[in-house]
């Protein structure tokens, strides 16, 4: 909510900035005229959101769209069905029915919406359902805004603060269950302060969650059944340095940390969404930065060093805030 609240509040404060018609430097051709962007609603935007932050990553970018101007259907993740439901009750208390509907439903129901025509879709979630709405987007010639997921690294460089990495690491990547798609995906590490590491997540795990993360209030559960298994199957034939106990019948799996993982491993195919870190060895951050430039590109990259040349790397800097 609170993310939710900055957004308006950075709306309301720059709206008029930013609608206002710009200027434009005159060149030759253009000299005898009157020349500015003069910006206009696109229509009506479709908002598809997915289930792991269900209001905001729906309602961040509605929004958006209702600033600019335009209508909005809204279709929040049936996979969050309580939100969901919430969503279809409340908008229409607050906004106009005709102009931001709330549709709510599963793939038929988002596919049907999707064989209309738009002049904006804005989709959050993976990126194999990412392609399904750009396909169907090319039919009409609509752009698309598409919030993916990805595997975001983290690197560890032996000189660094042990004790402020860890403590960020295990708080970003078990949040929610580690169901944020920006949370670290996995750590790569020089194997000298790989044990240091585990001692310091361990340690950290304790004061957030106490000794049995199942009882505290504080930690989250998988989603749903098909996640946990998904979550599960990814940990299976791994070491695990820190937790691994799970319980299917409250789709609870505990904060884990898998070592001795090979780069090949199912766990470092996909984008992990759940609480396994996996810790990757590697030598210095040369040989870091090929590894992670051999996969698609991170949606976040964490880098933790006192070495100022480990920032000074273009794969580091060029991805941006979350660094
Ligand atoms: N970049 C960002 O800001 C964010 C990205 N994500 C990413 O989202 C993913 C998690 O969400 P998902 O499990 O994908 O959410 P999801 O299963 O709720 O799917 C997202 C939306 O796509 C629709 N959908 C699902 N299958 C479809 C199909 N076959 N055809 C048409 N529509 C379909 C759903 O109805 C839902 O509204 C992760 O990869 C995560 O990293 C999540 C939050 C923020
Ligand atoms: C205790 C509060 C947890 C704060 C985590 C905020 C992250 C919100 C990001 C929403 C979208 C996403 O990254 O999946």
């Amino acid at each position: 909510m609170m993310g939710l609240l900055a957004e308006i509040e950075l709306i309301i404060d720059n709206l008029h900035k930013w609608a206002a018609p710009q200027h434009v430097k005159k060149n030759l051709t253009t000299m005898g005229d009157d020349v500015y962007i003069n910006y206009e609603p696109l229509g009506v935007v479709l908002v598809i959101g997915a289930w792991n932050y269900p209001l905001v990553v729906v309602l961040q970018p509605v929004v958006g769209a209702i600033a600019a101007g335009n209508a909005v259907v809204i279709k929040p993740s049936e996979v969050a069905e309580h939100t969901a439901k919430l969503l279809e009750k409340i908008v229409p208390r607050y906004l106009d029915k005709e102009l931001y509907p709330v549709v709510n439903g599963g793939v038929p129901e988002t596919t049907k919406l999707l064989a209309e025509r738009f002049d904006h879709i804005f989709y959050t979630g993976n990126t194999s359902v990412g392609k399904i709405i750009m396909q169907a987007a090319a039919k009409f010639l609509t752009p698309v805004t598409l919030e993916l997921g990805g595997k975001s690294p983290c690197y560890i460089d032996k000189d660094c603060d042990i004790d402020i990495a860890s403590r960020r690491i295990t708080w970003g990547k078990f949040v929610n269950c580690g169901q944020t798609c920006i949370a670290p995906d996995y750590v790569l590490c020089d194997k000298s302060i790989q044990g240091k590491l585990i001692e310091k997540i361990k340690e950290t795990l304790k004061e957030f969650y106490g000794e049995n993360p199942k009882e505290s209030q504080d930690y989250e559960r998988i989603i749903n059944q098909r996640h946990f298994k998904r979550v599960l199957g990814l940990l299976q034939g791994e070491k695990v340095a820190i937790g691994g106990e799970h319980d299917e019948s409250s789709c609870y799996i505990a904060p884990t940390v898998l070592i001795d993982v090979k780069p090949n491993a199912k766990v470092m195919q996909e984008e992990i969404f759940g609480p396994l870190l996996p810790i990757i060895t590697v030598k210095d951050v040369d040989e870091a930065i090929q590894f992670i430039n051999q996969k698609e590109k991170p949606l976040a990259l964490y880098a933790f060093a006192n070495d100022k040349k480990v920032f000074g790397y273009p794969c580091v800097q060029n991805l941006g805030p979350d660094c």
